[in-house]
């Protein structure tokens, strides 16, 4: 990916100081004061030297020193709150951008979950955020206060002795050159460094989502080979960035020695011509020291912004990201009834280039049909159906719910309209009322217990001890697959929607139970429209068409009783099945 230009990146971000501006200015102005008086220090203590030691006046000592103490203490104080204002607006900075990223996450269509991986976004939202955190906190200090040491002392360094001062423009720029070129060089390495963070933090997720079928195929040793290689990946990386930085104390001190020397050198020589007094000389070496350690501190800011700026740029890829599913200006509100209809639809997850996972499907479904959708694996019928509620816009052709291309609907109102169960079926941490609420969160506890009667699932829901509050855990881990099926059955239930689709959602439910379900759904919603993805033909040979759907194509579209007498391979997938019920 080519780096985001600096301004792009910048502007995706500081929307997120919304709240924390004040703070940041209260750090950027106590930062100056600090600053301010620190310069003032030198100057002062040039005039004690000459005009009150050298010259033996008491009273201008008395009162400079008093002067000085007093800046002193503005000093420190300035210090200490530019040090707590910039702590509370980094923190704030953090929050909100944390927040803003997973608002954008939200809107990501599924395509562009497919693109950035689960690991990546766990990554941008932590990791990166904090290096963000770290890099503002010190750099609005830092970044003010350096160039403004810098500029400052230059400047009085030239006001007490142009000609000594001139040491200064011949190293500073040489340093500046030396430092930038160092950063420069780290920059591509953490970038590297946070890819692979990526794919540690992929590693990490893939293994606890699936620890059980680790240990259960005892693949642990190749997951820790896996973890060990992002790891060492990452080690590798940070050692070559340190490498590169480590050049920064030594050019640092190579710089500092070589101007106190020349200072020095020089001073010494004007002194004994009596063109400089010592009180300039000690001045004009306290602005040296001031001037290198703004550098270095500058050196730091330039290290961290390095660290950082990779951080940032990936921040800012998820804030920059529009989503592509959206709402239409004048969206249709309203979903009037439950058909759908595919003209010449086709489809591809990756449009440019991709094979086509759909080709030219046309579909008719009148509203309040129960449609079954049969076909191999990978033949195409879970792309299909995440067409309706929008899941994925068709690459080519329309699909039409209720009479509008669902592209004219708001999105709101088209997935209010269209339940969908999904193959894999996901409950949040919380109560079993909690989970089943999301589709109707106004419900009460008897809407909730029609709709497991009707999942059949109410039987199991009332023999636990806490009933629809018993506690479901992250996913619904404590729950059996069918549990959780019949669960997220229940969840789509209770949206009464003007179409709902199964797919393949009653496969861990026996044949039994599964014909209850089906019983149970034509009873509560008799105007629903019902598109049932299965692999068993019983499952949907009641069903009042029935689609055959390989390699992305519609090969035949009927009843049972016209797929039986037309179509080949329902009929050779309608034998194998039935031969293998038991007698
Ligand atoms: N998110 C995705 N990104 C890229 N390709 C995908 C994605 N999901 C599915 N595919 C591909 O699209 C094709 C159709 O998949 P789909 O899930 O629609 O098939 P299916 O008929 O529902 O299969 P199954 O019965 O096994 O669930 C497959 O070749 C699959 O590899």
């Amino acid at each position: 990916m080519p780096p985001t230009p600096v301004r792009a990146t910048l502007a995706r971000l500081t929307p997120a100081l919304r709240g924390f501006r004040a703070p940041t200015a209260a750090a950027v102005v106590c930062t100056v004061g600090e600053v301010a008086a620190e310069i003032a220090i030198p100057f002062l203590m040039a005039s004690l030297i000459d005009d009150g030691i050298q010259a033996g006046d008491r009273t201008h000592v008395v009162r400079l020193g008093a002067v000085l103490a007093l800046l002193a203490v503005v000093a420190l104080a300035c210090g200490v709150l530019a040090a707590r204002f910039a702590a509370r607006a980094g923190a704030g900075l953090a929050r909100n951008l944390r927040s803003d990223e997973f608002a954008a996450v939200q809107r990501f269509s599924f395509a562009k979950l497919d693109d950035f991986s689960e690991g990546s976004i766990i990554t941008r939202l932590t990791t990166d955020v904090t290096n963000v955190q770290t890099a503002f906190m010190m750099g609005v200090r830092i970044a003010v206060r350096a160039p403004a040491t810098l500029v400052f002392a230059l400047v009085m360094a030239f006001a007490v002795d142009p000609g000594l001062a001139g040491v200064f423009l011949l190293v500073v720029p040489l340093l500046g050159g030396a430092l930038a070129l160092i950063a420069t060089r780290a920059h591509p390495v953490f970038t590297r460094v946070f890819r692979t963070y990526d794919r540690l933090n992929t590693t990490v997720q893939e293994n606890i989502r699936g620890i059980r079928a680790v240990k259960a195929f005892v693949r642990g040793p190749e997951q820790e080979a896996r973890f060990t290689a992002s790891s060492a990946a990452i080690q590798r990386d940070f050692t070559t960035a340190e490498r590169i930085l480590a050049f920064n104390m030594p050019t640092m001190q190579f710089a500092i020695y070589l101007c106190l020397l020349l200072i020095a050198w020089i001073g010494a020589h004007q002194i004994v011509g009596g063109a400089l007094t010592t009180g300039e000389l000690v001045s004009i070496i306290s602005y040296a020291m001031q001037i290198l350690m703004s550098l270095m501190m500058l050196t730091m800011v330039l290290v961290l912004a390095t660290i950082s700026w990779a951080s940032a740029e990936r921040i800012g890829a998820i804030l920059a990201e529009r989503p592509s599913l959206v709402s239409p200006p004048e969206a249709v509100d309203v979903v009037a009834d439950g058909s759908v209809t595919l003209r010449h639809v086709g489809f591809a997850y990756d449009s440019d280039g991709d094979e086509p996972v759909l080709v030219d499907v046309n579909l008719e479904i009148p509203s309040g049909q129960t449609v079954g959708i049969l076909g191999g694996t990978g033949s195409g019928k879970s792309s299909l159906v995440q067409l309706i509620p929008r899941l994925y816009d068709a690459t080519a052709g329309q699909v039409l719910v209720g009479g509008h291309d669902v592209r004219e609907y708001s999105l709101t109102a088209l997935r209010d309209a269209v339940a969908i169960v999904l193959q894999k079926n996901v409950l949040f941490a919380g109560t079993i009322a909690s989970n089943l609420r999301w589709g109707a969160p106004d419900a009460d506890d008897a809407a909730l217990t029609r709709a497991l009667e009707t999942a059949q699932t109410a039987e199991f829901v009332d023999a636990l001890p806490d009933g629809l509050d018993a506690r479901v855990e992250q996913g619904g881990a404590n729950f059996s697959g069918g549990q959780r099926q019949r669960l997220c059955i229940a969840r789509a239930l209770l949206k009464t929607p003007r179409i709902l689709i199964l797919d393949d959602s009653t496969s861990a439910v026996d044949t039994a139970t599964e014909a209850r379900i089906r019983a149970g759904l034509r009873h509560a919603l008799p105007g629903t429209t019902k598109i049932v993805i299965a692999q068993r033909v019983s499952s949907v040979q009641q069903a009042d068409q029935i689609v055959m759907l390989d390699r992305g194509r519609v090969i035949a579209c009927g009843t049972h009783a016209q797929l039986l007498a037309h179509c080949p391979e329902y009929r050779e997938l309608h034998d194998s099945q039935a031969a293998q019920v038991p007698a």
